[in-house]
């Protein structure tokens, strides 16, 4: 067997998504990923996916230089290959990053975020090399299904007019009635039973409704808030309060560690955080402040499928818990997402998943949700495959554009519809 990798093919593409509302903006119609491929000298494929804005495209070009030539189980040689590859220090503001929902933009996470789709493209060769499934290369699944939860966003019912779009058939959430109308379909659709809403878009007390007529119209159902940072402690207190009852968690209210270490201190409610810890060196601060009970972890950022591993080890040392947060995402990636999902022990939440608002996707047979669970595959590597007509048509569309939608940029998006919107500052209330 010749693991070597012999070529590594990189494929940008463009991938239609609906007017979802955040605090930022809106997102764009179309949002960049990256397929990666890497082929070993006996010809066999591996896939893995990441996160496409121009940034990570640069670094993702001279790591696959530096890959070709190692071996596809050489996985511990892959943080070193990154670190080789320069990074442009003006692509990092080492702040929260421009879009404000991937957290704290650094060189390495830039890195490990790149890093991460040769992970899972090395860890899907591999499985097929051996006859493995991924899970299996990563210690073995200890659960045959992965929970999600319904990711219910605020949405208008289509792009703004003049702007070329996909068309979806969820309709407008703009109200309590209207989340809940979406929840009803999810749970239709896909048999959710735990459900999160993307805040941060309306006043709080509009939120508040929101969520509290998901209460009422799904009793006792594991119910999740996420303004992604744009309320102040005090605010986050009192939304914690009114809906102490029927949250689970409160996802980000407040930026930073010291802001969600106040909020913490004094609510009953658990916080969870994609945004304030998402690197191993923003763990100590938070964890010995208590600032945070649950990382949604996301292994695109974190580094991979075993760097989420070795995240979740640190959690159940400190007593945190731990699940998955989730950007727009494709097939390959809630493949990685299910694999990993099902080697943690102390996962107790459903995972986040943006893939039922993806309509399109480049495998030749999308992943289902049943009850709200992605079946674990037992299948040799990821137990997916590529749809090579789809992905080139979804390239075709990246090669096509112009650049305006190759960054995601959410308030450039929102412009189209209020030319004079800004990202809000924050705390935005
Ligand atoms: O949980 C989160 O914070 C996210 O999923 C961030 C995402 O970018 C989400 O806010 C989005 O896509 O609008
Ligand atoms: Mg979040």
């Amino acid at each position: 067997m010749n693991l070597t990798v012999a070529d590594v093919r990189l494929t940008p593409v463009l991938v239609a998504d609906p007017p979802l509302l955040n605090t930022q903006g809106v997102h764009q119609p179309y949002t960049p990923r990256l397929i990666v491929e890497v082929v070993t000298a006996d010809g066999v494929t591996g896939v893995g996916e990441t996160y496409g804005d121009t940034t990570y495209l640069e670094l993702a070009r001279p790591f696959a230089e530096r890959l070709e030539g190692r071996r596809v189980s050489d996985l511990n040689a892959l943080p070193t290959l990154a670190d080789e590859v320069a990074v442009d220090a003006s692509r990092v503001g080492n702040a929260v990053d421009v879009g404000g929902l991937r957290g704290v933009q650094t060189a390495g996470k830039l890195r490990l975020s790149v890093l991460s789709g040769f992970e899972v493209a090395c860890l899907d060769a591999l499985g097929k090399a051996l006859g493995l499934p991924v899970h299996a290369l990563l210690g073995g699944k200890v659960r045959d299904a992965v929970e999600y939860s319904a990711y219910l966003f605020y949405k208008w019912a289509g792009h703004p007019r003049g702007v070329p779009a996909e068309p979806d058939d969820w309709g407008a959430a703009l109200d309590p009635a209207g989340v809940v109308e979406q929840a009803r379909r999810f749970t239709e659709r896909y048999g959710f039973t735990s459900f999160k809403l993307k805040g941060g878009v309306f006043p709080p007390d509009e939120e508040i409704a929101a969520v509290r007529a998901l209460a009422a119209a799904f009793p006792g159902h594991p119910l999740r808030l996420d303004p992604n940072g744009a309320w102040s402690p005090a605010t986050s207190l009192r939304v914690a309060e009114e809906l102490a009852d029927v949250l689970e968690y409160l996802e980000d209210p407040t930026l930073g560690t010291a802001g969600m270490a106040e909020v913490a201190a004094r609510t009953g409610v658990p916080l969870a955080t994609n945004m304030c810890v998402t690197t191993f060196s923003e763990i100590k601060e938070a964890f010995t402040r208590d600032a945070v009970q649950i990382v949604l972890s996301d292994h695109h950022y974190w580094g991979g499928l075993r760097a989420t591993r070795q995240l979740a080890a640190v959690c159940r040392a400190f007593g945190v818990g731990v699940s998955m947060h989730s950007n727009t995402h494709l097939g390959i990636s809630l493949a990685a997402m299910t694999h990993v999902a099902a080697t943690l022990p102390d996962l107790h939440h459903a995972c986040d998943s943006h893939y039922p608002w993806q309509s399109e996707d480049v495998l030749t047979e999308r992943l289902a949700f049943e009850g709200g669970r992605v079946t674990v595959s037992d299948a040799p590597g990821l137990g997916v495959e590529l749809d090579r007509d789809r992905l080139a048509v979804l390239h075709r569309r990246w090669l096509e554009d112009d650049g305006a939608l190759r960054d995601r940029d959410d308030a450039a998006a929102m412009r189209a519809a209020d030319p004079a919107w800004r990202t809000p500052p924050v705390p935005r209330w």
